[in-house]
């Protein structure tokens, strides 16, 4: 049991440089099962954060939440099949074709490369987004009915799954029947700390009893003085529930 929990970690590696990313990786390697690379690394240090994480021999989920016309997300989405990234994410707000259409670039340049196509999930509402934020870009349904709606637009293309809030995590299984359909969830928070800008957040253990796939956790552990023990800390919290 405790070895699943651990496979289902997700440590977001949000710093700004490769040296402090690759520390992060020798303490908790062994403690979680994949590490994400998002756009502050990305921006910082480009696709070598992404060749140097990865030479560890750790999973990665690339993290740039692909939001453009369907052929640059399909340029991009090639890009990172070739980075050899176990998952990366588009928004399932790009559309139908978008998701669509990176899905096969992937496909094609994993086929062309002879490596196996990552998996492609699509961002449904940020877990940093409430009612107030969705009414102000003129969306009146819930984060939970727009999440699901969304989720369902992704299924329908053929991604893999979506990134989704805790909250969402049940309506959202509900909602799409393909069992093999993966959920990560960000907005998880340990009981011992801040929600900081994050809105529907839950508790790791709470977030993978409810059927999340993966939780991400980034700053419960980042800022914590010893990261590894945080993860200690946050596997405990989940065994113990
Ligand atoms: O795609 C993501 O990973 C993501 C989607 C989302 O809706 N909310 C969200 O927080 N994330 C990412 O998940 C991580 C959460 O970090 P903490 O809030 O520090 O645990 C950050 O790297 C976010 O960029």
């Amino acid at each position: 049991m405790k070895r699943e929990i651990r496979d289902r970690l997700i440590i977001a590696l949000d710093v700004e440089t490769i040296e402090r990313a690759l520390l992060l990786v020798e303490q908790l390697r062994s403690s979680v099962g994949m590490f994400k690379i998002g756009s502050q690394l990305f921006t910082a240090a480009g696709p070598e954060a992404v060749r140097e994480v990865s030479r560890m021999g750790v999973p990665i989920f690339l993290d740039l939440k692909f939001h453009d016309i369907p052929n640059t997300v399909a340029s991009a989405a090639a890009e990172a099949a070739k980075l050899g990234v176990s998952i990366f994410n588009v928004h399932a707000l790009g559309g139908s074709e978008m998701m669509r259409r990176a899905l096969e670039a992937a496909q094609m340049a994993a086929e062309r490369g002879g490596i196996a196509r990552p998996r492609v999930i699509a961002v449904t509402a940020l877990t940093s987004a409430d009612q107030k934020t969705l009414n102000e870009l003129g969306i009146a349904e819930s984060p939970t009915a727009f999440a699901v709606r969304l989720a369902k637009l992704a299924a329908e293309v053929g991604l893999d799954g979506v990134v989704a809030s805790p909250h969402e995590i049940r309506p959202v299984r509900d909602a799409v029947e393909r069992a093999s359909f993966l959920i990560v969830t960000p907005g998880v928070r340990p009981r011992w700390t801040a929600h900081h800008d994050q809105k529907r957040v839950m508790t790791p253990a709470e977030a993978l009893n409810a059927g999340a796939d993966y939780i991400v956790i980034g700053r419960a552990v980042l800022d914590a003085p010893d990261p590894a023990r945080a993860v200690e800390s946050i596997i405990e919290e989940i065994e113990d529930s």
